[in-house]
């Protein structure tokens, strides 16, 4: 197979002595900074001929009008025709080698140098992989695969595609995919994305696409991580409101002797004198710069410091996104850039050819004294009519005949349009972008590295978390502004960010939202653990917990909507109980586990206080809230086993509750009830209604915890854990749920447990991907078959869509979410238990 290999001959190239640098027509276009286009050959010019290499190739091959693939890449080039670009490179073709290339010098050699990247000292040189049931050894040097099964014996080398075809997975076509690390099974993509790795050819990606993700925090840890593997090689990327391109090493690199001199530095960097800008020291007016993002551009940055470019794709991507997105990052480096340059990108050069035109930012305009203002050469007019048009609040500054505009508002979509209709410009093909200089580097990476000091994301080797998810958390902890002094991820950790505790200066009412006191209570009953399934049902057909029955409180009784439910367990046998809960647990009585928050009230207080700023009147009302949450759970008990005709179990004998925040826990040591005394005083228990079932441990996983040191902890999917303190952690309808004997300590989990299984699949996910099939069937019927222990038990659930929102599969697996806290020393296991029926919603729709 043949391929379009490009060997480009800027000054950065080739990386070594007399050796070409060879890439990709989508890396060069790259690496001559129009990867914005990512249509190459639009962007590509022939140096004589001046059309696009589009138009040149299919003037020749017309066979490539469906694409470069390399059969007519081939024929073309068996012309015999060299293709100097405006880059001065030519294409060639390059064969790549046969499977087992170990020997093929020209392979290793073209990959050695031009991909081969440092490795940190800390990373491996290669990784044990595995495709279907093949084993093999990638190494992360020559990017080949030493196949070890039993007709290569370990002596063939090959491509990881090559592998993954050997290994009879070529369908998949990804081999990042197919491919696995031998060690924990994940994807070979996420352990070289885990480490920062880029293969070799990966074409500038997207390492995240969607708008959300293209949040400040998120930007600048892409930056930083490019920064630092690239061990002082790139000093710049790109960074995009969509989402943020990792660069593999030797794009962008900056040779040192290209920048400027101190002096120089020192001189652009004054500031700028009051009533205008400063005189250029070192003007280059109507200088012809037709290379935007080239090296002579860049020679203009000071070394060590880190270029960012930030892409605004407007007419491809909603432009309002990208402008969204483009403010998100300009706030994020307030302060950083010394300035911004409009201008539109080299595939609307053919229509205006404006070359360069420049746009700075606030007071830091003054940097572009020292940049090149270019005319262009169908007259200034246009170019700054059109930014006027486009970024209305686009202040143009005439100082002699050089232009600069300072962008304080960048306008959406419809103005844009306007403007391009206006211009006769298919605003398809209209992007403009920005780019400027990040003067501070090395405060910004400060500023990350201070957040993720705050940050401890507990995970495990067993346990999944969703990357999303910790982003997530990174970017509370950004957003915080510093009031955020510690955040922990738990193993339940999943989007929103669930399954997080954050110790916080203030209340932050948003942390805990509406579900405020949301929690899970443990009560004891006196149903036999081995009432038939059948009378189980038959007493849970008529129960209905999603509408109250008191008059002054319809939502007093009440479960809710989402995963709240109701549910009857029986212990594990086969699993031993902790010595503690031995007395505590009668093995032959079910146990009632009830998971419910505090219904309307909670988001009736958190729109009451959501944007205000009476956080003192917030605390009050949480607290009440916290306690009234409690209060249901019990309630909601009581409905429960009124349908059994059980009556609750006498309060145990054993240690009396004690009032420790909202957990009423019979076990407590005296060492953990003086930690628990960091916690709010609130009484629960004297305040359940009379008759109501005896409570072994009732937890409230989402609330505000105030500390004695003046600071708010707060929980948003996460259990409190002290000495000693119990716990519930449930898996889901159809899995083991455990209650915990906890060990927490502040400064490793900020005294929290995991407070579940955590999603692994969002809501929506598990409705598109997650087959109603037998569950749905079993919920219409509401009663199952005899109950199967492995697959869950009875489900009244009469909403399809939170059945399958809820199914077992879209949570993580409890297990290793249990064995992860165990490993780390957060806790031991107190009992296992397993689900007999599960009451969830009568409602057919699945909201609360
Ligand atoms: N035993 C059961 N556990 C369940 C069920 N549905 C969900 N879950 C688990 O509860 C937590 C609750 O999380 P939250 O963030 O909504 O408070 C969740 O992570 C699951 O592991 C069920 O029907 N039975
Ligand atoms: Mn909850």
């Amino acid at each position: 197979m043949s391929l379009f290999q490009i060997t480009c001959r800027c000054s950065d190239c080739p990386p070594e002595a007399g050796a070409a640098c060879w890439m990709s027509p989508a890396c060069f276009e790259a690496h001559s900074g129009a990867q914005v286009c990512h249509k190459w050959k639009l962007s590509l010019f022939h140096a004589t001929e001046g059309c696009n290499m589009g138009q040149w190739l299919r003037d020749r091959a017309p066979a490539l009008r469906k694409g470069s693939d390399g059969t007519s890449c081939k024929a073309l080039f068996e012309s015999g025709e060299k293709i100097p670009d405006e880059h001065n490179a030519s294409y060639r073709e390059m064969t790549r080698p046969s499977r087992n290339h170990t020997n093929s010098s020209n392979f290793a050699y073209e990959n050695q140098a031009l991909y081969e990247r440092p490795l940190l000292e800390n990373q491996p040189q290669e990784v044990h992989v595995m495709c279907r049931c093949f084993a093999g050894v990638l190494s992360l040097l020559t990017w080949q695969v030493t196949c070890s099964c039993e007709s290569c014996g370990g002596n063939v080398s090959m491509t990881p595609q090559g592998f993954e075809s050997h290994c009879g997975a070529t369908l998949s076509k990804k081999w990042k995919h197919s491919i696995k690390c031998a060690a924990d099974g994940r994807t070979i993509e996420s352990w070289l994305v885990a480490r920062g790795i880029t293969p070799p050819g990966t074409r500038m990606k997207h390492v995240d696409s969607s708008p959300s993700h293209a949040s400040p925090v998120h930007l600048l840890q892409n930056m930083k991580k490019s920064v630092e593997h690239s061990l002082g090689m790139v000093k710049s990327f790109q960074l995009c409101p969509r989402g943020v391109f990792q660069v593999p090493k030797g794009l962008w690199q900056i040779p040192q002797q290209k920048w400027p001199s101190k002096d120089h530095i020192e001189t652009a960097m004054t500031p700028r004198k009051e009533g205008g800008i400063q005189k250029p020291k070192n003007p280059k007016q109507g200088q012809d710069s037709t290379t935007v993002g080239s090296d002579k551009k860049r020679s203009k940055w000071k070394a060590g410091h880190v270029m960012c470019l930030i892409s605004s794709l407007f007419g491809r991507e909603s432009s309002q996104d990208a402008a969204r997105g483009l403010m998100q990052a300009l706030n994020a480096l307030d302060g950083s850039f010394t300035h911004l340059q409009a201008q539109p990108t080299p595939s609307s050069w053919n229509v205006l050819h404006p070359k360069q035109y420049k746009v700075g930012h606030g007071e830091l305009a003054e940097e572009l004294d020292l940049l090149e203002v270019p005319t262009s050469p169908r007259g200034p007019g246009n170019l700054e009519a059109k930014l006027s048009e486009i970024m209305p609040r686009v202040e143009v500054i005439h100082n002699g005949d050089r232009r600069v505009a300072v962008v304080s508002e960048l306008r959406a979509e419809d103005a844009i349009r306007a403007a391009c209709n206006k211009f006769r410009l298919n605003h398809k093909n209209f992007d403009i972008y920005f780019y400027g200089v990040v003067k501070q580097s090395d405060d910004l990476l400060e500023d990350c590295s201070s957040v993720w000091s705050r940050v401890e994301i507990l995970d495990g080797q067993d346990v999944w978390i969703d990357p999303e998810a910790v982003d997530q958390v990174h970017n509370t902890v950004s957003n915080a502004n510093g009031d955020i002094l510690k955040a922990v991820g738990l193993p339940d950790l999943h989007q929103g960010p669930t399954g997080v505790a954050i110790l916080a200066r203030h209340p932050m009412p948003k942390l805990p939202g509406c579900d405020i006191g949301c929690g899970m209570a443990l009560f004891l009953t006196n149903i036999p653990s081995s009432m038939s399934r059948d009378r189980v049902a038959r007493c849970m057909a008529r129960m209905d917990l999603d509408s109250g029955e008191d008059p002054h409180d319809p939502h007093f009784g009440t479960i809710g909507g989402g995963n709240h439910f109701a549910e009857l367990l029986i212990i594990d046998p086969q699993t031993p109980m902790s010595e503690e809960l031995q007395p505590l647990l009668p093995p032959d009585t079910a146990l009632l586990l009830v998971h419910s928050g505090s219904r309307g009230h909670g988001s009736r207080v958190y729109q009451k206080h959501v944007g205000g700023h009476d956080l003192p009147g917030y605390m009050t009302e949480h607290k009440e809230l916290v306690v009234w949450a409690a209060k249901n759970r019990a309630e909601i008990a009581r409905r429960f086993l009124t349908q059994f005709s059980a009556t609750y179990i006498e309060p145990s004998p054993l240690v009396p509750n004690m009032d420790v925040g909202v957990a009423t826990t019979a076990l407590l040591s005296s060492q953990s009830q003086e930690a628990c005394s960091h916690s709010d005083k609130v009484i629960v228990k004297n305040e359940f209604k009379p008759g109501a079932p005896e409570t072994l441990v009732d937890i409230a996983h989402n609330w505000i915890q105030e500390m004695p040191d003046g600071t708010y902890l707060h929980r948003k999917g996460a259990a409190p854990s002290f000495k000693g303190s119990l716990s519930l952690l449930p898996g889901s309808r159809a899995t083991a749920s455990y209650v915990l004997v906890c060990d927490g300590e502040m400064e490793r989990d900020l005294c929290s447990v995991a407070h579940g299984a955590g999603r692994r699949l969002s809501r929506a996910d598990a409705r598109k991907h997650l087959q109603a099939g037998s569950t749905a069937s079993a919920a219409r019927d509401r009663v199952s078959a005899p109950v199967d222990l492995t697959r869950g038990g009875t489900v009244i659930c009469e909403s399809k869509e939170l059945l399958l929102e809820e199914a077992p599969h879209a949570y993580k697996d409890v297990e290793a979410v249990v064995s992860c806290m165990v490993k780390r020393s957060m806790c031991r296991v107190g009992a296992r238990l397993l689900p007999i029926a599960t009451y969830k919603t009568r409602r057919t729709t699945s909201g609360s």
